[in-house]
């Protein structure tokens, strides 16, 4: 292995399920695990073979499957916890064995009720009954974090003796700052005497929000193993999560100038799966495998974007899964991220005087709804494109009341041939209401052919868009009309209609009157 890379020893399938409602089944930790394999990680943690028989299982099982990952059980630095991990991982083409113990003063003193010396026995024996399984030996100082530096350096120092290959510096509490950890490392690499006998590996916990942070921190300063888990799934708030290892080291090759073998195209499917079964939905915000972490709705970011996509993004989403980077239309969207969905979407529009009127409409609407779906701009703009259509009926303002028990009514005033009337009337229902309180004042006599209502997208705040159908000596016309309020959409959709019907434009060109 060369000395630049970074093995990736992800534990989504240990630690990740050590987070409180996260236990899985062992089908959905193998469906994890081929997935992990087929990231290329190098490591997976399948289990800690001990705490059940189900996880054993479970560890045998991927042992059985998996085999282009080595495949690692956890064992307590007991015999029976060793031999347990030993027999789950027999089917496997790699095996590790991870054995740890506790060296922080408050763990030994108070939870093993050892003396160092003890521990430091323990941990040697350990190491030994592993080697006497398999080659492949990781030992892990658990609460590394907060022992002291020259008991480490003694502890570690035997167990590379005995046989460690692989030596694991965790911050099970997340208690270490980035400096003090890659000082941390750095002494432990430079003082213990058979260092170079061992790859150094972190396994940081994000107690703090520095669990990434403080594993890059230590591969900067020579560890060569990083322990992390898919979505920072992992106990309280998780562990170091691997995306953003991996991405870290990716994209800042100038400055840490190492790699890792994983493909990272694999990342957000992965995560998605992680999600889908432990049902712990990522945050929109989360780096890399968030909603939000390749999109842009800001008017200035969406322009620097679309001239030069390096002005604000670092990473490519395709490179970690995605299918693009995405421009969200909403309030704080600018004109020209508008022109260039619409184009996408195949509308253009005959001069600037027209788009202007489209984004205006469109920032409006902005202002109501929280994303503007494009579906929501083919409304929009239709609206928007018959605006040539010469408005006789014009909607001034309308008021719906409905009660339980109680006949709707509406009040409504239009703009009619530019003079205002307003008219109440009953129906049964308030929209019934309102078309009998229009018809009232156009006094159309159209005949009402169809009436259909479409959440234009997702959410309470949708658009709804309404059609209305509306026949008079054989015409017929189609208006439409949305509205974030469903009884405006509806009043909007018979004007339209109305305004479509009485204009002599639609009238000398009737095939036109289907919009
Ligand atoms: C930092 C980490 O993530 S460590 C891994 C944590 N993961 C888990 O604990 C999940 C799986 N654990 C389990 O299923 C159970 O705790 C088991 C099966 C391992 C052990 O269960 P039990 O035998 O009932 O013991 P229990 O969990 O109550 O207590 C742990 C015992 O292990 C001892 N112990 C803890 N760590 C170690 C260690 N590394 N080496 C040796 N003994 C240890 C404790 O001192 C305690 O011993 P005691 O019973 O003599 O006081
Ligand atoms: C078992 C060890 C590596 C661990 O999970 C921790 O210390 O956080
Ligand atoms: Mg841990």
């Amino acid at each position: 292995m060369s000395e630049n890379q970074v093995i990736i020893f992800d534990t989504t399938l240990r630690d990740g399920e050590q987070s409180p409602g996260a236990s899985m089944t062992r089908e959905e930790k193998l469906r994890i695990a081929r997935a992990l394999e087929k990231m290329r990680v190098d490591v997976i943690e399948a289990g800690f073979a001990m705490a059940s028989p189900g996880d054993f299982e479970s560890v045998k099982s991927i042992a059985g499957h998996i085999k282009d990952s080595v495949i690692c059980s956890l064992a307590r630095a007991l015999d029976a916890d060793i031999d347990r991990a030993a027999e789950a991982l027999k089917p496997a083409n790699s095996a590790r064995i991870h054995t740890f113990i506790a060296t922080s003063p408050i763990h030994m003193q108070y939870k093993l009720r050892m003396t160092p010396e003890q521990v430091i026995d323990q941990a040697v024996h350990a190491v030994k009954r592993v080697r006497n399984h398999v080659e492949d030996v990781e030992f892990s100082c658990e609460d590394a974090g907060r022992s002291e530096l020259d008991f480490l350096c003694r502890i570690i120092e035997a167990a590379i003796n005995a046989g460690a290959k692989t030596i694991n510096i965790p911050d099970t509490v997340g208690y270490a700052i980035p400096h003090q950890f890659s000082e941390t490392i750095s002494q432990l690499l430079n003082r213990i005497p058979n260092a170079d006998k061992a790859v150094f590996s972190v396994h940081c916990h994000n107690d703090l929000g520095l669990a990434v942070a403080n594993s890059i921190a230590a591969v900067a300063n020579g560890a060569r193993q990083v322990e992390c888990t898919i979505n920072g799934l992992g106990e309280r708030a998780g562990n170091a999560s691997l995306e953003e290892i991996v991405m870290a080291i990716k994209t800042r090759h100038d400055l840490l100038n190492v790699d890792t073998k994983v493909d990272t195209t694999q990342i957000v499917p992965t995560s998605r799966l992680v999600s889908s079964i432990t049902g712990f939905s990522v945050q929109p915000n989360k780096a890399i495998v968030g909603a939000n972490a390749f999109a842009h709705e800001a008017g200035i970011h969406q322009d620097g974007v679309l001239k030069h996509r390096e002005t604000y993004e670092i990473m490519r989403a395709e490179d970690v899964g995605w299918n693009a980077n995405k421009m969200v239309l909403g309030k704080h969207s600018g004109r020209n991220a508008f022109r260039a969905r619409l184009v996408e979407l195949g509308i253009e529009f005959e001069s600037d005087a027209e788009l202007a009127v489209a984004f205006g409409k469109f920032k409006e609407l902005a202002d109501k709804k929280h994303e503007i779906y494009d579906e929501d701009l083919q409304a929009l703009v239709s609206d928007t494109q018959h605006s040539e259509l010469v408005e006789n009926y014009r909607l001034v303002s309308l008021e719906a009341y409905s009660k339980t028990g109680e006949t709707p009514i509406a009040h409504v005033t239009l703009e009619i041939d530019g003079s205002e009337q307003t008219a109440s009337e009953q129906g049964d229902g308030p929209v019934d209401a309102i078309f009998k309180a229009i018809e009232k004042m156009a006094c159309s006599n159209a005949n009402l052919q169809l009436y259909s209502v479409n959440a234009i997208t997702g959410g309470t705040d949708s658009q709804g868009e309404v059609t209305v159908r509306l026949e008079r000596d054989g015409r017929i016309v189609n208006g439409s009309g949305a509205d974030t309020d469903i009884v405006i959409a509806s009043a909007k959709a018979y004007i339209n209609a109305l305004n479509l019907i009485t204009s002599d434009a639609y009238r000398a060109h009737p095939q036109a009157a289907d919009v």
